[in-house]
């Protein structure tokens, strides 16, 4: 089969929304919750009120992805009955210049639906903004008054989403708590990256949150985590036996994780400086995926059975090796006479800067399943696409009958599983097939599940899950304390190295492939990227 939708006449579960994703029992339904078909909630708990702050409301990603998932899902009604947003941030501005900030800058997948600018207006009535400081327990104590009088008496759950730089997370946290946490229903705290810089950092950071939150409140977001894909990854494993007997060393050759975004740091230079591309991606986004990836069966879909298998895996892994890197910084380039930035072209970036936009490396997994299978991990920004995939290449068939029928490229042959993330959702297994007629020529073709041609919905933004969940008190998909530590130790070594002993990037053009280096790496271990082939 080429590719295009996979053939099947089963009959797609067609306006799946998250809210009967809660009713089907997939999540725990939390008590304090109220939707428009209420599932078994306690005629007291009925009348609890969610008020969501936005703490940061006039940064990027608060216009960019807060505000409209928080629409997308009030829009799906996926929202309690009771629930007000509140804006928070030092700049002054009215409950009706948020609301227009908000109108202004809100595109989001609901955007072509009918009734949605009905359904704007009523969700903006729900918003409202607080002017104040990041470090002032008054400022927060004037928003708990408003609080309040929005909850007009119910039980009060609150959501703080700090969607802030690190640097005033903690202030932020001790001012919240203090002066604005619900005095008697729950108080959640959704924490966005970067988690610290490294190992140290990292560990500082959550002992003074702890100082004033429970593990339990705290919710590291990966966003990563939240794409329908990432979702998917475990359904695909644990649901389908093809693949389950397969996922070991035994039979796959290399995983591939592939990060690309074909635009530089626009923008946001200043921070990524101070983080570059390992903290940026590596460690959280791709790391998640390849734990998800690689981790053997929970014992139940339970957040803290998943996490612990996370955290099992992520301790198996070995450090990253110095040798077993390669980094790379983007430099200008014209092209059709246009000419594309160099990273330390951005005024927020020092000229000589070091900071790495694209890394590859070799990670390894010392367990009785992945012993010696090269994970290759890739990461670059300002490359020539973007995307964001990853790639299983399976073994050779032993003694294959028609390996004289592949020529002399037998890596060509071999089977590879695609999982595409981004863009163009799709997962994809290679297989060889006989090209129809009377001799015997072999085919290399795609079985090509494309989401847009299998579902009509539109996929949600990983946002709108994360934001779901949190307020369900559902931490599946967010990143515990142990975990973050596991991670961070695999990376820190590297970080410090790097740092110490001043490695120079190697420089690629803004808008190619990356560096030549990337391909050497993989080289090493016998592998050839997968995304640098025929179905690019
Ligand atoms: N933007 C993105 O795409 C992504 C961002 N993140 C993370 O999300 C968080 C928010 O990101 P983003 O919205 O881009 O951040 P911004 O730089 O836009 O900051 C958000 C708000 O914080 C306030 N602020 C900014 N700098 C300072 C400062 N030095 N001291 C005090 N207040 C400050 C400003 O509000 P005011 O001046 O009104 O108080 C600003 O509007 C960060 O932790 C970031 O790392 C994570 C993934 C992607
Ligand atoms: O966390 C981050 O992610 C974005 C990429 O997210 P995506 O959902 O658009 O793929 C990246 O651009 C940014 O540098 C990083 O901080």
């Amino acid at each position: 089969m080429q590719d295009g939708a996979m053939a099947t006449t089963a009959t797609p579960i067609e306006n799946e929304t998250p809210f009967k994703r809660l009713k089907d029992g997939l999540l725990s339904v939390p008590s304090s919750i109220e939707y428009n078909e209420p599932v078994a909630l306690d005629i007291n708990e009925k009348e609890s009120a969610v008020s969501i702050t936005v703490v940061g409301a006039s940064g990027d990603l608060a216009k960019k992805k807060i505000f409209p998932a928080l629409f997308a899902l009030y829009y799906e009604d996926c929202l309690p009955k009771h629930f007000t947003v509140y804006g928070y941030a030092r700049s002054k501005m009215t409950d009706a210049e948020l609301r227009n900030m908000v109108s202004k800058t809100l595109t989001c997948r609901i955007d072509k639906r009918e009734n949605c600018s009905e359904k704007m207006e009523q969700f903006l009535k729900r918003c409202f903004y607080h002017s104040g400081q990041y470090d002032s327990q008054e400022n927060f104590a004037e928003l708990d008054k408003k609080l309040k009088e929005h909850e007009g008496g119910r039980v009060s759950n609150r959501l703080f989403y700090l969607s802030i730089p690190p640097n005033i997370f903690i202030d932020s946290v001790r001012c919240a708590s203090l002066s604005a946490s619900s005095g008697n229903g729950w108080t959640r705290v959704i924490v966005e990256k970067p988690f610290g810089r490294d190992s140290e950092s990292s560990a500082a950071l959550t002992k003074a949150l702890k100082q004033y939150l429970e593990e339990d409140q705290i919710f590291r977001i990966d966003h990563y985590l939240g794409k329908e894909l990432v979702e998917n990854l475990s359904v695909l494993r644990f649901s389908n036996l093809i693949f389950e007997p397969l996922w070991s060393r035994q039979y796959i050759r290399n995983v591939q994780l592939i990060f690309s975004e074909d635009f530089g740091t626009e923008g946001r230079g200043g921070y990524f400086d101070n983080y570059g591309i390992i903290r940026d991606i590596m460690q959280n986004h791709l790391l998640q995926i390849l734990a998800l990836f690689a981790m053997e069966t929970p014992v139940s879909l339970d957040a803290e059975d998943i996490r612990n298998e996370k955290v099992k895996v992520l301790r198996s892994m070995r450090p990253l090796q110095l040798e077993n890197v390669v980094v790379g910084q983007y430099k200008s380039h014209t092209k059709g006479g246009v000419t594309y930035p160099a990273y330390t072209d951005d005024k927020t970036v020092p000229k000589d800067s070091l900071t790495p936009t694209f890394a590859a490396a070799a990670v390894f997994i010392d367990n009785a399943r992945w012993d010696g299978v090269p994970f290759l991990v890739k990461a670059g920004k300002a490359l020539h696409t973007k995307r964001a995939e990853i790639r299983v290449q399976f073994r050779h068939v032993p003694g294959n009958l028609y390996n004289r029928n592949f020529g002399t490229d037998l890596d060509r042959a071999t089977n590879e599983l695609v999982i595409r993330v981004q863009p163009d959702e799709a997962i994809y297994l290679k297989i060889n097939n006989k090209v129809p007629g009377l001799g015997m020529r072999l085919d290399r073709s795609n079985l090509n599940l494309h989401y847009a041609a299998r579902y009509s919905k539109e996929i949600p933004d990983a946002y709108e899950r994360l934001l779901l969940d949190a307020i369900a008190g559902e931490r599946r998909l967010f990143i515990r304390s142990d975990e973050l530590d596991a991670a961070w130790a695999l990376f820190t070594p590297l970080l410090k190295e790097l740092e110490e002993k001043k490695i120079i990037p190697e420089y690629y053009p803004h808008g190619s492939r990356g560096p030549v280096g990337a391909h050497y790496l993989a080289a090493r271990y016998n592998v050839r990227w997968g995304d640098v082939g025929a179905d690019q």
